[in-house]
Formats: C-alpha cells, structure tokens, sequence
C-alpha cells in the first residue's frame, strides 16, 4: 500500500501542496489529476524522492520512504516511467526487459561463476521465464525480438512499462503516460495498466485514459485534494467540475 499522509511543499509563498493525504491499496491504480498547477508533478515528485516534503510522510508497504533518496527508494521497490520513454534502442525488446532484471545483480568474479554454476543456469532459466510473462503481460511477445529504436512510441512506452514491471515493483509511478501516443495506443495502454498486479500512482491529463485505467482518482486543486474515490464517483463531484471549470 501507498499512504500519502498529510504531505506539504511550499515554494517560497506559493503553496504547492498542503497536507496531502490519501492511500492507494495494493495492486490499485490510482490517477492523480487536476487543473494547471494543481501540484501534479510536486506530489510525484515528493513520492519518487526527488523533493523532501516541508510537513507529511510517505509510505510504502508500511515503510517510511520520507528521507529516503530516490536511489533508495528504486532499490526499496519504487520504480518509475517517464513522459519520454527510456529504453534501450539498441537492444531488442526482451533483452530490454533482461536488462532490467540484471540490475539486482550478482558479482562475486570468476570463483563465484565456477562454484554457484548450477545455481546461476536455474537464476538464468527464471529470469528467462519472468522475462516472458512480463513482454505477454504487456502485449509485447510478438516483437520480443524487434529494436527497441525501430518500434513506434506507443510500443516503445509499452516496453518500458515492461522494463519497469520486470523485477515485481512494490509501487510503480507513471509519468504522464500518454503522451505522443494516438487514441489506440492510449486505449491500449490503458488495458495493460487495468490488468496490472502492481500497485500504480499516475498523473495524467487524458481524461479517457484515467478513466479506464484507474481504480481510484485523487484530485488536486491549488494544492489540496478536493475529492478522491472511484473515478465515475470523482468525475460527477460538483467541486471537481467546478475546480476544471473555473
Ligand atoms: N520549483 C518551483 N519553484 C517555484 N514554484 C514552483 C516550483 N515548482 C512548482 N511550483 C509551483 O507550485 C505549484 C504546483 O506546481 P506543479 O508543477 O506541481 O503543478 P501541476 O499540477 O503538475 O501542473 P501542470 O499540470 O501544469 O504540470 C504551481 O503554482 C507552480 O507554479
């Protein structure tokens, strides 16, 4: 579970966020929205470790992240995407995914190598077998063996999404992540992240998006939530229609 407890950032007098709090249980998409500086990007900015909040907490399956670095906090599990996708162009798409899985690591040099052999080749063997469930997970088994360079930005937010969900994230945090991608590849996108295990925080504008891939809805105005709860039940809140009114 995500707790975002009474979370506060001001810049000089402008208050980005003040006493954020809400929760995102296990395995739930939450959508963070709201108008032009609403306090989007600070808020996930603040859950990701790239900005101490002044007040407030942030916890991640029970564990205070709050002072933790964003480095940290990738190792504790907390893993993230970014409006522009990051892959790996020159690899295919599966040695993408390998790839994130490599980062964990093993070491230990040569004697290591010789000694832990049958352990390695059974690692080798599962690390093979996640890499497979996650590329079907995301829609992606039938370019498995294409560049990553050479695929449209929809696929390629796709195999990024899969980078990120390679080693079973305890919290994943997406990044606008319909940007540049057309109205099937939103769509799309949409029913990878539905179908996720993984508990997910995104901030997002394309209401359709959000509203097909959310659980639960967080809406920010001018700093504060102005309501919270499933989207159909967000989406009909008189406050929200008239913080996006105006
Ligand atoms: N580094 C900063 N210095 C000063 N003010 C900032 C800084 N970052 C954000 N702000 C202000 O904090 C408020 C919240 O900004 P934030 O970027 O979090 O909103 P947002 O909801 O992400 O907006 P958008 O949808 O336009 O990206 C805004 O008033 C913004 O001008």
């Amino acid at each position: 579970m995500l707790a975002v407890q009474g979370v506060s950032v001001a810049f000089g007098g402008v208050r980005a966020l003040s006493e954020v709090t809400f929760e995102v249980p296990d395995g739930q998409v939450c959508g963070v929205i709201g108008p032009n500086g609403a306090g989007k990007t600070t808020l996930f900015d603040v859950v990701t470790g790239l900005r101490r909040p002044d007040a407030g907490r942030v916890r991640v399956g029970g564990e205070d992240m709050t002072g933790l670095s964003a480095v940290r906090r990738a190792r504790g599990g907390v893993r993230r995407t970014f409006q522009r996708p990051q892959v790996f162009g020159r690899l295919t798409v599966a040695d993408n995914v390998l790839a994130a899985l490599d980062w964990r690591g093993g070491g230990g040099g040569l004697l290591a190598d010789l000694g832990g052999w049958p352990a390695r080749r059974r690692l080798e063997r599962e690390r093979r077998t996640r890499v497979a469930q996650v590329l079907e997970l995301c829609g992606l088994t039938e370019v498995r063996d294409a560049y990553a360079a050479a695929l449209p930005v929809g696929r390629r937010r796709l195999v990024e999404l899969a980078r990120a969900l390679a080693d079973r994230p305890r919290l994943l945090l997406l990044d606008e992540p319909t940007s540049g991608l057309d109205a099937d590849q939103t769509a799309r996108l949409a029913e990878v992240v539905a179908a996720l295990d993984t508990t997910v925080l995104l901030v997002e504008h394309d209401m359709g998006f959000v509203m097909g891939a959310c659980d639960r809805l967080v809406v920010l105005d001018l700093g504060r939530v102005i309501a919270s709860g499933p989207p159909e039940r967000v989406r009909d809140d008189p406050a929200v229609r008239a913080a996006y009114l105006g």
